[in-house]
């Protein structure tokens, strides 16, 4: 598996316990946020992660900024790119079954770092459930 990862300054070290997880279980990554704590623009380091799971060059992509929805929203601009921001493991878990997400959008200064790592776990092991949520997937592209 691959995975794209991407923060701004308010995600620097969350990224870098969630990357060595990743490392840890032999996932490839391609790393594109900042590694600094400098105070950065996160849509310089989010659209890189959409871009790869649009192109299909990775199956899921990871973004962490202060809130997560500055993150969320730029994701969400690119082609096939459902990214859900998540705070507890219950709608980390509803993101992967029920929408299909393939981003997950980590709100650094709202959760935990415990909690971060969870939705990440979860991200990596859920499965979309199909059935009458696809076709309410389908129905989220603009016609
Ligand atoms: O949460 C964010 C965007 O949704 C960013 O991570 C920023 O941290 C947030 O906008 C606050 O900005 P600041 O420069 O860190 O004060």
């Amino acid at each position: 598996m691959k995975i794209a990862i991407g923060n701004d300054h308010a995600g620097t070290s969350y990224k870098k316990t969630i990357v060595d997880y990743l490392q840890s279980q032999g996932i490839e990554i391609s790393n594109y946020g900042t590694d600094a704590e400098e105070s950065v623009d996160y849509p310089d380091f989010v659209h890189p992660v959409a871009k790869d799971v649009e192109d299909k060059k990775v199956e899921l992509g990871i973004i962490i900024c202060g809130s997560g929805n500055g993150a969320a929203m730029t994701a969400n601009k690119h082609q096939n790119v459902r990214a859900a921001l998540c705070w507890t493991s219950e709608i980390a878990t509803l993101a992967r079954e029920h929408n299909d997400a393939n981003i997950l959008s980590i709100p650094a200064r709202f959760t935990s770092e415990h909690q971060a790592l969870e939705m990440v776990k979860i991200f990596l092991n859920t499965k979309f459930e199909g059935g009458r949520h696809q076709r309410r997937v389908e129905k989220i592209a603009c016609q």
